[in-house]
């Protein structure tokens, strides 16, 4: 609803409880100087946020194998999960954050109202998966990829269900080669064979990594093998439901057995579907950066125009034309979202 539509009324029912929560914001703030100066909390640690809940978090210690359930000091901007923080335990065992270390990354998704809102911060690497069934498309792929770049955080392709692969590996093989040959790593796995995340555990290891991926390639039943504590899992699940209705969207950082962290939630798999803009989608087609710039025109679309730098390259063969087709593709649909 526009600021506009609003009567007197509500306007003045929103702005007595925006300052009803400032209010609260600042008791609570003085409460915690007073704390603080008091000595009642404990020296400062380092730690990361596992999950938030509006203003409240729950902070991994980097030390010990239990988190803390804090609140964060007024003067804080939000935190999202995987924030590496400054906190202090006090001595009711609930904790109080106060500093955010700088972010190497963040993750952002659309809210309901189509601004983007960051999620999640400090991946390390986005795991593409895909599938033998259904079927991979390349330009599915791309789109993926070309919204990871957008991030800067490194993707990694996932064929998953590699057990229903043909003998001869057939057309999927070629496609893989294709995305090695730019660069990309690429694991294969399945859900139905012992080893069959070996080489996923692999990559894994060391890192903090999110799944995305179109819905039935297997992600929950990949995310279910490396989380063997499903029990727990779960149960952590339903009881952050209970507090809310919107609690059980927000990211979560599991630790994973064998080392590494793992940040889900429903709103990250779908990861890749976002808005981007012509220049996002030129970049993220990575083998063409080193031919932007070289057009004869400084406003080349490279479609038809002579002396268009991509189109030769794609002439002489060093860039695979199902990637330049792929690439039209997209932007084509960037155009149908704008009409
Ligand atoms: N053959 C085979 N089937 C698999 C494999 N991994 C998952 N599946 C099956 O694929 C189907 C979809 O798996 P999910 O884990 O629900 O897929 P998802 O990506 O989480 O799907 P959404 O929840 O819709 O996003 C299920 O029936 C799984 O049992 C695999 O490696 N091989
Ligand atoms: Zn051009």
């Amino acid at each position: 609803m526009s600021k506009r539509k609003l009567s007197r009324q509500q306007r003045w029912r929103i702005e007595k409880i925006q300052a009803e929560r400032a209010a609260r914001a600042a008791r609570h703030d003085a409460r915690d100087q007073d704390k603080l100066e008091a000595g009642a909390y404990g020296p400062e640690r380092l730690g990361r946020v596992i999950a938030h809940f509006g203003r409240t978090l729950e902070v991994g210690s980097t030390t010990e194998d239990r988190t803390y359930r804090c609140h964060l000091r007024a003067n804080l901007d939000a935190l999202v999960t995987g924030d590496h923080v400054v906190w202090r335990e006090g001595s009711d065992g609930s904790g109080v954050v106060v500093a955010r270390g700088e972010r190497d990354n963040v993750l952002e998704r659309p809210d309901a109202r189509g601004q983007l809102k960051p999620v999640a911060a400090n991946i390390d690497q986005i795991l593409i998966v895909f599938a033998v069934e259904p079927v991979a498309y390349a330009n599915l792929i791309d789109r993926y990829l070309v919204a990871a770049e957008a991030t800067g955080i490194p993707p990694v392709l996932v064929l998953n269900k590699i057990d229903l692969l043909p003998e001869d590996g057939g057309k999927l093989h070629e496609l893989l080669q294709r995305y090695e040959m730019l660069g990309y790593p690429v694991v294969t796995t399945s859900t139905q064979h012992a080893d069959g995340l070996e080489a996923l555990h692999r990559q894994l290891t060391g890192r903090t990594s999110v799944f995305v991926g179109q819905s039935g390639v297997g992600k929950s039943s990949l995310i279910d093998r490396l989380l063997p504590d499903e029990a727990l899992r779960i149960g952590e699940l339903s009881s952050d439901s209970r507090k809310g209705t919107h609690t059980t969207t927000t990211a979560r950082l599991y630790q994973l057995p064998a080392g590494g962290e793992l940040i889900d939630s429903p709103g990250i798999r779908e990861f890749g579907l976002v808005h981007l803009d012509e220049r996002q989608v030129t970049e993220g087609f990575i083998e063409f950066r080193e031919f932007l710039g070289h057009c004869r025109f400084r406003d080349c679309r490279h479609r038809s125009e002579p002396g268009c730098a991509l189109l030769a390259a794609v002439e002489r063969g060093a860039i695979h034309p199902e990637r330049f087709a792929s690439y039209r593709q997209i932007l084509d649909s960037l155009d149908d979202d704008l009409r």
